[in-house]
């Protein structure tokens, strides 16, 4: 309760209030709840309640989500609330994955992205057969391709008949609910609000941009109308995010940008100065979709458009956190337009004004958007080619 309380959390959320009795009554469950709604507190806690005392009885409890920065804030949120007790609640790094002896290593909780555990597995060096609970987080993408095989490894590896599974996502399709449930026992299902829905928090903006070049018009104009920091950026590819960088480097508005090329090390760097306010904007792939809280984004600004709705509802979601208002804008092309639809929907669940010929595009029967598309003109480039290079006024840059 101290832990709590210095934490400042003075009331559960709804996801909260619906999660802790289930999981401490014992009894498995899939929760879907919006993004930024406290799903990490909805689980960690009851897991550090029902654990009781540290013990050194094996591994006792695995979290599962997909990316490595989402498993680091993981890690920190179970320190966190398990300050004052000897938990070990460790986190799956390369250094780990590649060298501890993890039959004499203590672990109650132990989180790990699929990727790392199954590393680890796969070389007959870790046992999982002691674990009393696992958490997948962010659990429709985990059950995406890509992680599935490696999630069933994981699965069947913890072979404790006892073992309670319990599986939380903003997001959580039909395909997947029904996968999860064959893995599940008799699970209490849990949904928060409309399933599959945006944060009524976040106010949602859709900006027409004609093609590729009028990108980066909109977003100079966009800053140069109001630059709120921080700011998140979306884009399609880390080559993408690259070109990015490269053309808002040497303007005075405090970029960085992530993307899978760097290493860990360049990542969590990345990550670190962002939180700490000394960049203002960062350029970020969807490695940064998900999960990750970074405290205050004011606005998210989609200079691709998503290549799902559910790609969509998890990037707005890095704004709009912990009951603050925030602001997603999403730049479209022609291009994009037959694709407008769902994300369109998802505007007017959210009580957002859409104009109506958006209402009356077809549905698109392919759910992914992912078009070749022309490359961000570098400035280089650009001077080349003889165009005019327009900068943005540090003036109208507001901190
Ligand atoms: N009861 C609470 N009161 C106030 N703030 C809270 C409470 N529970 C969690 N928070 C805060 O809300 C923010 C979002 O929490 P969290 O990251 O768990 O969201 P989430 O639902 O997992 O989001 P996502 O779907 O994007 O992963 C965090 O900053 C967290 O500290």
């Amino acid at each position: 309760m101290k832990n709590i309380s210095e934490a400042g959390y003075m009331d559960p959320t709804p996801i909260q209030r619906q999660a802790i009795p289930v999981l401490l009554s014992g009894r498995e469950c899939f929760a879907c709840a919006p993004t930024g709604s406290g799903k990490t507190l909805a689980f960690a806690l009851p897991l550090l309640m029902m654990l009781g005392l540290p013990k050194k009885d094996g591994i006792r409890a695995v979290v599962l989500c997909p990316t490595r920065e989402l498993a680091k804030q993981i890690t920190m949120e179970f320190k966190g609330l398990s300050k004052g007790r000897k938990f070990r609640v460790r986190l799956m790094t390369k250094a780990l994955s590649r060298c501890a002896d993890f039959s004499t290593l203590p672990c109650d909780v132990l989180v790990s992205t699929p990727l790392r555990l199954d590393y680890v597995l796969n070389q007959s060096r870790i046992n999982l057969s002691s674990v009393e609970y696992l958490i997948l987080d962010e659990s429709d993408k985990l059950f995406e391709l890509g992680f599935v095989e490696q999630i069933d490894a994981i699965v069947n590896a913890c072979s404790n008949p006892k073992i309670v599974r319990s599986l939380f996502s903003a997001t959580l399709p039909d395909a997947v609910e029904e996968l999860a449930r064959s893995i599940m026992h008799d699970a209490v299902r849990i949904i928060i609000g409309e399933k599959n829905s945006a944060s009524q928090l976040v106010k949602q903006k859709l900006v027409f941009v004609g093609n590729e070049e009028g990108k980066l018009l909109a977003l100079r104009q966009t800053f140069q109308e109001r630059l709120q920091p921080p700011v998140l950026l979306f884009v399609q590819s880390k080559e993408r995010a690259k070109e990015l960088y490269k053309e808002l480097v040497f303007e005075d508005i405090h970029v960085d940008c992530i993307h899978a090329d760097l290493t860990q090390a360049q990542r969590e760097a990345a990550v670190d100065r962002f939180r700490e306010g000394k960049t203002w904007v960062l350029i970020a792939t969807d490695l940064l979709a998900r999960g990750i809280d970074f405290k205050g984004v004011n606005c998210v600004i989609n200079y691709d458009f998503p290549n799902t709705v559910v790609a969509y509802i998890h990037r707005i979601g890095r704004s709009g956190r912990a009951g603050r208002p925030g602001e997603a804008i999403t730049f479209y092309t022609e291009e994009d337009v037959p694709f407008l639809r769902s994300i369109v929907n998802v505007m007017v669940a959210s009580g957002c004004e859409v104009p109506s010929w958006m209402l009356s595009i077809p549905k698109q029967s392919r759910k992914r958007h992912n078009p070749q598309r022309d490359p961000i003109l570098v400035v280089g480039q650009r001077k080349k080619k003889g165009q005019k290079v327009v900068g943005l006024s540090p003036k109208r840059v507001s901190a």
